[in-house]
This record gives structure tokens, C-alpha cells and sequence, in this order.
């Protein structure tokens, strides 16, 4: 576990963040210039917080108030950054190696890059560079692992590439990871704990599941990245349609596609917006998917929007829609209504294990 509490000014900008990052993806989410890089280098060591304390494990980085402040080379910090940084004139395998080669063969085995060791970074596509950044980082045998944006410079192909890497990472790693990202799709896919930074303070922390369903979150996130995150397990396969069935506590989903065995858990982000509100249960609709599911919140938006958090079994979902039907619908907390999601409106960005 690491304790995070930092305190630090920079010219006009204040940053006051604390929160607690368990094992597994912590995601730090914000907009441009919410501190969130500022963060990230004040756990590295790079810079130095007026006031507060980081703490992994029972080991103190940095204690303002007892003098502590762990050196950047004592932290036992992994860094990767947007750009690979890799050395050009050293192969993999000694760029993987160059600051130490802890764990070697598993790290080469888990990021998949036997193949790779004899060849230079400019041989390589970018999703390589990043999994070799990946590797690097973990042959030293960090305590932290601190990823800022490490997929932002990637096209949609590559990411899909070595996102699967980052989660096999984080399934088999105890090390806590700090991911920076704008990516809400990202985001929802990776991340164990979201925490939310406006203006240099912590607006929301907690649980993906949970942060991502709140409707008061949606003005943090905007409109178009707001949607809930569940958890599901392939329940079957419909060969003649190519759909695959998903069980979750609120009921069945039909999506498009083959997405894994059956009993393998997946994690879907159904997107706020294309989540429909029905009074009745449709029927003649195209839609394949129909949940009957009770209204929890309400949350007007500054425009003409409006998120309706929806409790179906379990889990929290979030649609979107406007004032105007809102009124039109006389929707009301505690009422039961039916949400209507699209197969195709989940893709394949917002699938993961
Ligand atoms: N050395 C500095 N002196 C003064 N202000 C700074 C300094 N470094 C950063 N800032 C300011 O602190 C704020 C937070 O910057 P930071 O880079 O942490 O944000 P960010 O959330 O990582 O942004 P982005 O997503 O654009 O990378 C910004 O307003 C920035 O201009």
C-alpha cells in the first residue's frame, strides 16, 4: 500500500492531494495542468512537496514533519514515460538490463520479449519500445511502479497490443502502480482505484466500479467519457449470430464478437450516452440488450444533459440523457425503469480482463 499525502506550491498553482494507492493500477485522472505529473514527481523524488508524507509499506520516502526525504536513487521507484527513452546504440537486452536484471526471465516472459533481446529500439514499432520501458523499469526491482501517459504516443492498434501486458502486469505484480492517463477507456480497462484530480485537489478516489458509476463525476470526466464500469463473465457463445453472453449481477448482455471462454471474467465500460431510459419494456426495438434496473441519482449537468445513475443487481450504471426527457419521462429516484444498451455501443477498447 502507498500512503500518499502531499502539499506543494508552484508559482500560482497549488497542489493538495492525499489518497492511498493499494495494490494493483491506481489511475490518476485529470484535465491538462491538475497536477497529476507534479504528483507523480513528488512520489519519484523530483520534486520536493512543502509538506506531507509518502509512505510504501512501513518504509517512509518523505516525512516533512521528521525530516525525511529519500533521495530520488533510494526510492526504488520505476519510471516510464509517454517516449520509451531507451538507449539507441544498446540492444534489448542490455537496455532491459542496464539498471539491474531482477526477476529477468520472468519479466521477459511476462511482457513477451524473448524475441526481441537481440535487436536495437530502432527496429522496434512503438508498442515494443514501451513493453521494453515496461521491463526495464521492473528489472530494477522497484517498490513503485509510476506510469505517466505510457500509451498516449501509441495508435489505436498498438495500444490494443500492450494493453493486454499491462494487465497480465498488474494481475501478477504486487508492486502498487501510479498511471497517469486521459484515456477513460484506459482507464476503465487497467485501473483497481481511480482518483480524480481538479485543480490540484483529489475531487473523487476510490474503486473503479464505483468512481466511474457516480453521476457526480461526470462533469470531472465529460460527458463523452462517463459511462460505468462492471464486472461480467462469458456465459455463452451464440455461434450463428457471433455474439458472446455476458452474465453480471443486473441480468445477461449480448455484444458483438467472440470475448473470451466461457467463465472467464471480463470488465465492460458501458458508455453514459448510449445508455437509453424506457418507462416500459420496449418491445419491437432492434437493441439486444434490456435491463431492468431502479434509479438511484439524478445529477444535472450545466447544459442540456442530464446523468441518471442506475442500480441493476449489484452494480451502478450511468446513462445520459437530456433535461427534456427527463421531464417528458417524469423520471424519479427509486423508480424502475429499463435501460436499453446497444451491443455494438460497448468496443473493443472498453473490453478487458
Ligand atoms: N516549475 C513550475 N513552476 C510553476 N508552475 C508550475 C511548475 N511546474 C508545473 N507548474 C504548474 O502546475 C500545474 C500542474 O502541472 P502538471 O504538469 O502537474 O499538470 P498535469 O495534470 O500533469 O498536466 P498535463 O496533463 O498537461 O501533463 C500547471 O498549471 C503548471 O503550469
Amino acid at each position: 500500500m502507498l500512503q500518499i499525502c502531499v502539499q506543494k506550491q508552484m508559482g500560482e498553482f497549488s497542489l493538495d492531494a492525499q489518497f492511498d494507492a493499494p495494490a494493483g493500477v491506481t489511475a490518476i485522472f485529470g484535465k491538462s495542468g491538475s497536477g497529476k505529473t507534479t504528483l507523480i514527481n513528488a512520489i519519484a523524488g523530483l520534486v520536493q512537496p512543502d509538506a506531507g508524507r509518502i509512505a510504501v509499506d512501513d518504509r517512509v520516502l518523505f516525512d516533512q514533519s521528521a525530516r525525511v526525504n529519500v533521495p530520488v536513487a533510494g526510492r526504488r521507484v520505476g519510471y516510464v514515460f509517454q517516449d520509451a527513452r531507451l538507449f539507441p546504440h544498446l540492444d534489448v537486452q542490455r537496455n532491459l538490463t542496464y539498471g539491474g536484471n531482477h526477476n529477468a526471465a520472468q519479466v521477459i516472459d511476462m511482457l513477451g520479449l524473448g524475441s526481441l533481446l537481440g535487436r536495437r529500439p530502432a527496429g522496434l514499432s512503438g508498442g515494443e519500445r514501451q513493453r521494453v520501458a515496461l521491463g526495464r523499469a521492473l528489472m530494477c526491482d522497484p517498490q513503485i511502479l509510476l506510469m505517466d501517459e505510457p500509451l498516449a504516443a501509441l495508435d489505436a492498434p498498438r495500444k490494443a497490443e500492450i494493453l493486454p501486458y499491462v494487465e497480465r502486469l498488474r494481475d501478477r505484480t504486487r508492486v502498487p502502480i501510479i498511471y497517469v492517463s486521459h484515456d477513460v477507456s484506459e482507464v476503465a480497462r487497467l485501473a483497481t482505484t481511480l482518483v480524480v484530480l481538479d485543480a490540484g485537489r483529489v475531487a473523487v478516489a476510490g474503486p473503479v466500479g464505483h468512481v466511474l458509476s457516480r453521476p457526480e463525476v461526470v462533469p470531472f470526466l465529460g460527458t463523452r467519457a462517463a459511462g460505468a464500469v462492471i464486472e461480467t463473465r462469458v456465459a455463452g457463445r451464440l455461434l450463428d449470430d457471433d455474439l458472446t453472453e455476458l452474465q453480471f449481477s443486473g441480468g445477461r448482455l449480448l455484444m458483438p464478437g467472440y470475448l473470451g471462454e466461457i467463465g472467464q471474467k471480463l470488465r465492460l465500460r458501458i458508455p453514459a450516452q448510449d445508455v437509453i431510459l424506457a418507462r416500459t419494456a420496449p418491445t419491437g426495438i432492434s437493441a439486444l440488450n434490456v435491463l431492468p434496473v431502479t434509479i438511484t441519482d439524478i445529477v444535472p449537468g450545466r447544459g442540456p444533459g442530464v446523468a441518471v445513475g442506475l442500480r441493476a443487481g449489484d452494480d451502478q450504471l450511468l446513462a445520459r440523457i437530456t433535461r427534456r426527457s427527463l421531464g417528458r419521462m417524469e423520471l424519479a429516484v427509486g423508480m424502475q425503469v429499463f435501460a436499453i444498451i446497444k451491443a455494438t455501443a460497448v468496443g473493443p477498447e472498453d473490453i478487458g480482463s
